[in-house]
């Protein structure tokens, strides 16, 4: 039997990877925080907490034991992108592929997560792994296609091959950075995009935002080094489409409870899952500053998670100056 697939995280994304991972014919060796969730794999081979309703493989086994990783070919690495760095420590002499599957920018030093995953992990050639990918569906195997990037063309496809399915298709590339922006980004225009749909504002207001907030996206990445084809693809455009109009994303959710009047501290509090675009939003907006970028979508997301009322926010960015659309 070859190497086993590591993965790291055992929320919804974690394990629907380790289901996909398994269904690509690999034994999976999943490293999860808590004790309920390695039971629950092992024992009944569900994950109550993050992924409820699905039967996972047999061929995932569950563990708080990171030595279990050891002889991994390559892992997955599934945590909240602000709890990656600590996470990573554990593998500091790990020499296998890493392949990150969060979605965020580091707080504090505004490094995109393959430039922490650098540091933490030296040994270790670095791909990331993005797109438009709800877990649920993915964990049900319904038909989903993500970008798969990593600085040396050969190692992006051979990861793509070792993790494929006629259901999960991922394209290869080089743009590392260009797949990570994407991801981060979303996340904080589809807090806005349920803001507008919790205050009633209408679909033409929401496709606006989605246009409005791509073009801000684009600015940020090229600012940043991404390809314009890399934004306006599947880990770009594609997420944003995806998240910007379905409950199934928490981002989209706790912007919808913001926008129908709910405090955005109220709603934040004692979440178990992860809306990391409320994390982003911060960090995104001084990176911004930081490359002369301007995100006033962004801005606005950040004042409503701060407590500003919403439509004292929406008046504020509905009334900016007037601009060519570029
Ligand atoms: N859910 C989705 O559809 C998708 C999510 N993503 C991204 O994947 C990442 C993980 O999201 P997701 O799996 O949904 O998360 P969930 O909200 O489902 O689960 C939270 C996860 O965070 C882990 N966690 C919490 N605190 C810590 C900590 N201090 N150290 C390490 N791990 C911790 C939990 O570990 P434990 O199990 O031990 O409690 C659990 O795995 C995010 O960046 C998200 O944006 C990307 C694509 C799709
Ligand atoms: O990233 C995701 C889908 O691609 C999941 O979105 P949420 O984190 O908003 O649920």
């Amino acid at each position: 039997m070859s190497a086993p697939i590591g993965v790291v995280g055992g929320g919804a994304w974690g394990t629907a990877l380790a289901q996909v991972a398994a269904g690509a014919g690999h034994a999976v060796r999943l490293w999860a925080r808590e004790a309920d969730v390695v039971a629950g794999i092992n024992d009944i081979r569900e994950n109550a907490a993050f992924l409820p309703g699905i039967e996972l493989s047999r061929a995932i086994e569950a563990t708080q034991d990171w030595s279990a990783l050891a002889d991994a070919r390559a892992i997955l690495i599934v945590t909240p992108a602000q709890h990656m760095r600590a996470v990573l420590g554990h593998l500091r002499d790990h020499t296998a592929p890493l392949i990150l599957c969060s979605k965020g920018i580091e707080a504090g030093t505004l490094l995109p997560l393959h430039e922490v995953a650098r540091q933490a992990v030296p040994g270790a050639p670095i791909a990331v792994l993005s797109g438009p990918t709800f877990a649920h569906e993915v964990a049900a195997g319904l038909p989903t296609a993500v970008t798969l990037a990593a600085e040396d063309a050969d190692l992006a496809a051979d990861l793509a091959a070792l993790v494929a399915q006629p259901t999960f298709r991922p394209y290869a590339s080089t743009d590392v950075i260009g797949a990570e922006i994407g991801g981060a980004v979303k996340n904080v225009l589809a807090i806005a995009c349920g803001v507008v749909d919790g205050a009633g504002l209408g679909q033409n207001a929401r496709a606006a935002l989605i246009a409005r907030g791509f073009a801000e996206m684009t600015r940020f990445g090229l600012a940043r080094g991404a390809r314009a084809e890399t934004l306006a693809g599947l880990s770009g455009l594609g997420d944003l489409v995806l998240t910007s109009s379905s409950t199934s994303s928490r981002n989209f959710s706790l912007g919808r409870g913001i926008g129908a009047g709910t405090p955005a501290a109220a709603l934040l509090e004692n979440r178990r899952t992860v809306a990391e675009g409320a994390h982003t939003a911060p960090v995104l907006r001084e990176a911004a500053a930081q490359a002369s970028v301007d995100m006033p979508i962004t801005e606005a997301v950040c004042a409503l998670l701060e407590g500003a009322p919403v439509t004292a926010t929406i008046d504020r960015l509905l009334s900016r100056p007037l601009r060519t659309e570029a």
